[in-house]
């Protein structure tokens, strides 16, 4: 850990329940390759308590930069985050109500409309099947599976078998439960990689969820109920199976600011 004795500003935002550390870091200061500051400041004990970690720092050509780590240091595309991020930028005068920014898998567009964000995700080649179940990636890794009711499945237990399975290895993947509640609506419970817990919603995934229910009842917009409060997806199919024009839209909410000295 080393004997530092750092002083960092952070916020703290939430994106229906997935909850993040949020640093402006256009200065670059932040050790980022201190994963184990970045465990210590995600932890809810021991620190300010979070699901994720997210640095904005200037890039060439787009309005700002989002590095996103997990609880546990790894690094991964985080549609929530990516959404918090839109609205942290806003706070901090870097953007008006569009944007164009960078993240791990690419670049993303997205718009901020009456409190929402409405976040362009990456465009997805194909879903596949995994034995009974699917996989899609949507920036992250995501197994979906249907169940009878999610509001009563042993996410946590049932997600770390598949999580770390042989299937996955040694990557692993994140694991989202799904229980259809209307024609147009699914409920969603989801185990994350990184965090190695259930958070109360997962942006990628509620995603891939989406354009599952979407492929398999010929929707074009998906609700996504979570522990966490309510999303909705809107994509485009092609011909060959692909999906683009791949929309996140939910809020994305400033809970609290501070500076910790660690
Ligand atoms: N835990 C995920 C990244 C964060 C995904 C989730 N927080 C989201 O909103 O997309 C992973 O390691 O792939």
């Amino acid at each position: 850990m080393g004997n530092r004795m750092m002083k960092i500003s952070f916020y703290k935002y939430q994106g229906t329940g997935n909850d993040f550390v949020m640093i402006d870091d256009r200065s670059e200061s932040f050790p980022d390759q201190d994963l184990s500051l970045v465990g210590q400041l995600c932890d809810r004990r021991f620190g300010i308590g979070a699901d994720g970690l997210i640095l904005i720092r200037n890039k060439a050509d787009f309005d700002f930069e989002m590095i996103y780590f997990n609880a546990d240091g790894s690094k991964s595309m985080c549609g929530n985050g990516a959404r918090c991020a839109v609205a942290f930028s806003k706070f901090l005068g870097i953007i008006e109500k569009n944007t164009s920014f960078l993240a791990i898998d690419g670049p993303h567009q997205a718009t901020l409309n009456d409190g929402l964000v409405e976040l362009g995700m990456s465009p997805v080649s194909s879903l596949a099947n995994m034995g009974q179940d699917y996989f899609v990636n949507t920036g992250s890794p995501h197994h979906i599976r249907y169940v009878e009711n999610v509001l009563d499945y042993p996410v946590v237990e049932q997600g770390g078998l598949i999580r770390y399975s042989q299937a996955y290895a040694p990557k692993g993947t994140n694991v989202n439960f799904v229980s259809p509640i209307a024609s147009d609506e699914i409920h969603v419970r989801t185990y994350e990689r990184g965090v190695e817990d259930e958070t109360l919603s997962c942006g990628t995934g509620v995603t891939a969820c989406a354009l599952v229910f979407g492929y398999q009842n010929a929707l074009n917009l998906v609700k996504i109920k979570t522990l966490g409060g309510n999303l909705k997806v809107k994509f485009t199919k092609s011909a060959d199976g692909s999906f683009k024009d791949i929309l996140l839209i939910g809020p994305a909410e400033q809970v609290f600011s501070g500076e910790i000295t660690i």
